[in-house]
């Protein structure tokens, strides 16, 4: 696993990173999130080996970055969404091939290994195609190939989906997440936070470079009171039905009852409600003619989750100033 513990960075009187103690496993997708500047790429430079933090450790799989960057290196690759980490001049494959290269594999391993990555992303048959040529996602994918070249136990991602369309995007995510299936560790920072809710099994919010909160995203919008309703619309509402939905959850409310047109359950809690409250209804007889779910946000927890935070400060300088 990636620990690390009190890690801080300061840039002259800037401090990026304050004190984040954060545990990233294997064979799972963790999130780190927070408003611009909260300190994430800072976050994920540190890991990656390209800055050095100034106070605090870092242990990849019980290595030291800093002593042992080279062992590290071969351990994670870091993939940034924003930035272009493929030769527009060569084809796909001999971006692989060169990007093997740089990390001393052997040919008759690096060989397979290329083919195996242009499958996983779908770029098999654009292999020979000089990537000049290739569209926005397709050079998305490739970087991610590029990512897996020396077969890291970690990825970091970076905003891996920026700019992308939303079909590219979703075929990026059914790669990070099947790459969690086989084993590695991903760390991913992403404004597109229903891909955070998708992907990540647990979310650390930071913000000015402090922990402000960690857990499932369902957790995180429990914690900040976020709810997601469903609304589930029932032919026929007999009582019995009614009955039956309030005895599930004293919350439900029903919305309105027309023999005809049917009636709505309506539910809000935080977490997955939808698949008991339609087993009840459907348990006592209901027919069920729609489903409806209204997601909570998690930017809206992020920003009651900064905005406690700015509360609190402002609190503890009253009591400075009271003193
Ligand atoms: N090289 C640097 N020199 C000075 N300050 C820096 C440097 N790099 C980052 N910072 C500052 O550190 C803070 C954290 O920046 P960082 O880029 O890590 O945030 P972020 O959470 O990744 O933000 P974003 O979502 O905008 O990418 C910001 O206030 C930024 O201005």
């Amino acid at each position: 696993m990636i620990e690390t513990l009190g890690l801080r960075k300061q840039f002259g009187a800037k401090t990026a990173v304050d004190g984040l103690n954060l545990v990233i496993p294997q064979g799972r997708v963790t999130g780190l999130l927070g408003l611009n500047g909260a300190g994430k790429t800072t976050t994920i430079k540190i890991l990656a080996t390209l800055l050095r933090q100034t106070s605090g450790t870092v242990r990849i799989g019980g290595l030291d970055p800093v002593k042992q960057p080279h062992a590290v290196r071969r351990r994670i690759n870091l993939i940034a969404g924003g930035e272009r980490m493929v030769y527009a001049r060569l084809t796909g494959r001999e971006n692989l091939w060169y990007f093997g290269q740089l990390y001393d594999i052997p040919g008759k391993v690096l060989r397979p290994r290329i083919e195996e990555l242009l499958e996983l992303v779908g770029l098999t048959e654009a292999a020979g195609t000089r990537v000049e040529q290739y569209s926005r996602g397709m050079t998305q994918r490739l970087s991610i190939a590029r990512g897996l070249i020396n077969d890291p136990d970690y990825l970091l991602l970076d905003e891996p989906t920026l700019g992308l369309d939303a079909p590219i995007a979703r075929d990026l995510r059914k790669v990070v997440a099947e790459l969690a299936r086989h084993g590695k560790g991903v760390l991913l920072t992403s404004h597109y936070l229903a891909e955070v809710e998708q992907l990540c099994e647990h979310v650390y919010v930071i913000g000015d470079g402090r922990h402000l909160a960690e857990g499932t995203p369902a957790q995180l919008m429990a914690q900040t009171g976020c709810h997601r309703t469903v609304r589930v619309t029932v032919s026929g509402l007999t009582p019995e039905v009614e009955a039956a939905a309030l005895a599930f959850d004293p919350a439900v409310r029903i919305i309105s009852q027309d023999v005809r047109e049917g009636g709505v359950v309506e539910l809000s809690r935080p977490g997955d409600v939808a698949g008991a409250l339609t087993m009840a209804i459907v348990g006592a007889g209901g027919t069920l003619s729609g489903l409806e779910i209204a997601e909570p946000s998690l930017e809206d927890a992020i920003l009651a989750l900064n905005d406690r935070r700015a509360v609190a400060m402002t609190a503890g300088a009253g009591r400075q100033v009271a003193r």
